[in-house]
């Protein structure tokens, strides 16, 4: 490789331990551009479970607490409604220090430009085609925070920012912004968050110890140097961050051989949501693709299915299309802009729904007694079990939301299959090939788990005999209700 990708690895090393980070000589910083994984760390030696991998110090860290912006201008920072403003703010001002900045060998080995979805071009995300991820780039969100909150207070303050104080000409608007970009979409792709020593305490996670979303967005951000040069491939992870009082420490939590790649774990990611904010994608994310189903269908549907008129939706659903009012299934906490699909471990066809999104279909399932007696009882159907009748409504869901799609499986297989490494590295290299490869994978996935729904709800329609029960919903309604009544609450 001719550039000075080498050089800036070795000098950004050399900072590191200067900047009194410990580093096991079984490990190394390597080049992965032949993977199309940029940098990465990988084992040199063996390595056993539980060995330290490297510590740094927490003063090496870039926050927005450490930063210069900080020493010279704290109020700045605190001024901002949330950490990643804070920490795009001090970065950007860290980035015009240029060669002045502690951080300078760092920002040399951090992306320029990425792959994550913000940065794409509308022809390039229409190869997404109806993934529901396109609703939830943020791209206006994020320029629309830069523009309140970044923007004003570097204009404002000019001479903190430019000229000498640090170095940097004066920018014009569009080029403060794209910086605000560029350090955010930094932050989203590399920056851990700041948990106090002893890992995750005070933020409430799942069974798989993982945090929600909101509950990592209010964590205080971090750039932590080396430790952020893990890539992560699924479940092939091998190592993890431990917090200490003045230090970080990666241990390998297996046995890693000589020559293996080190793996942090981003999480448990549907590959749209890898996508979106780390910009790349890899078959082994596949066991977490979803397809989202959005609310207006399910309600759709199952109205269709149950002949609710508008006043009843709207008393069970909150739904109206002008003034979403609280409803009773809003006040129990069921409604959701949609609900995600997931992928089956099992052939049981309820294991990719949701609670929320069963109860939501049963509950408009209801006739009007029943409703009325949920109501009284303050409950919701129960959900462990499918009925044929909810099946039903899944199944025509299903098939709406698979209509969405413009190409089909076989089609969307067709385009990459079979690719020589050579010809792999050459789609990688095109930009709009590599875009256009990863968008393939991302709606292929979410069709393949909705051809896995259309198969289980099928096989649990045909031995339970679901269109009859569909068809005789009416007739229930109307009176006729087959004495076999089912027991919902
Ligand atoms: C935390 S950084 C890891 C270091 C990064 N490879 C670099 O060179 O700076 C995260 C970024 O690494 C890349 N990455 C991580 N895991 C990857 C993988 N398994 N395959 C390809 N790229 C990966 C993605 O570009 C992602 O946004």
């Amino acid at each position: 490789m001719e550039d000075d990708f080498d050089a800036r690895s070795e000098a950004f090393m050399a900072w590191l331990k200067q900047s009194g980070a410990e580093i096991s000589e079984k490990i190394q910083l390597a080049d992965l551009r032949t993977q199309h994984a940029g940098r990465g760390v990988v084992a040199l030696h063996d390595i056993a479970e539980d060995e330290p991998l490297f510590t740094i110090p927490r003063s090496a860290m870039l926050t927005s607490a450490n930063s210069s912006l900080a020493q010279t201008h704290p109020s700045l920072l605190s001024a901002l409604p949330d950490p990643w403003l804070a920490l795009t703010l001090a970065m950007l001002h860290e980035h015009l220090l240029g060669a002045s900045s502690r951080w300078s060998p760092y920002f040399a080995i951090l992306p320029t430009d990425f792959d994550t979805l913000m940065f794409w071009t509308d022809d390039e995300l229409a190869e997404l085609q109806a993934s529901a991820v396109r609703h939830k780039i943020g791209k206006e969100a994020a320029d629309a925070a830069f523009r309140e909150h970044i923007l004003p207070v570097v204009r404002q303050h000019r001479d903190v920012f430019f000229g000498a104080a640090t170095g940097a000409p004066e920018l014009p608007d569009a080029e403060i912004l794209a910086l605000a970009h560029r350090m955010g979409s930094t932050i989203m792709a590399y920056a851990f968050d700041m948990e106090p020593e002893g890992g995750s305490a005070g933020k409430e996670v799942d069974e798989e110890g993982y945090a929600s979303e909101e509950e990592d967005e209010a964590l205080p951000k971090g750039m932590v140097p080396l430790a952020d040069m893990l890539n992560a491939d699924a479940d092939r992870n091998n190592a993890k961050l431990y917090y200490g009082t003045d230090v970080v420490e990666m241990k390998a939590i297996k046995a890693i051989k000589a020559g293996e790649e080190i793996f942090n774990d981003y999480g448990p990611l549907p590959r749209s949501d890898l996508l979106r904010r780390y910009g790349y994608v890899s078959e082994r994310y596949a066991q977490w693709d979803v397809i989202e189903v959005p609310r207006a269908m399910v309600i759709d549907t199952a109205r269709t299915a149950n002949k609710l008129d508008d006043t009843a939706i709207e008393e069970r659903a909150g739904y109206r299309l002008v003034d979403a009012t609280l409803s009773y299934l809003d006040d129990h906490g069921i409604l959701e802009e949609g609900y995600d699909i997931t992928n089956w471990t099992t052939p049981d066809a309820r294991e990719g729904f949701s609670d929320e999104l069963i109860a939501l279909v049963a509950t408009l399932l209801l006739d009007d007694t029943e409703f009325a007696r949920l109501k009284k009882k303050q409950k919701l159907p129960k959900t462990e079990k499918l009925t044929p009748e909810i099946a039903s409504v899944l199944m025509e869901v299903v098939k709406k939301r698979a209509a969405e799609y413009p190409t089909s499986i076989v089609e969307d297989e067709g385009t990459d299959i079979g690719l020589s490494h050579e010809e792999f590295m050459q789609t990688m290299r095109n930009r709009f090939l590599r875009r256009k490869a990863m968008a393939v994978q991302v709606r292929l996935g979410e069709k393949k788990v909705l051809q896995k729904a259309e198969e289980l709800l099928g096989e649990y329609l045909r031995s339970n005999n679901g269109t009859e029960a569909t068809a005789n919903k009416a007739l229930e309604r109307d009176g006729e209700r087959p004495s076999k009544k089912r027991k919902v609450a």
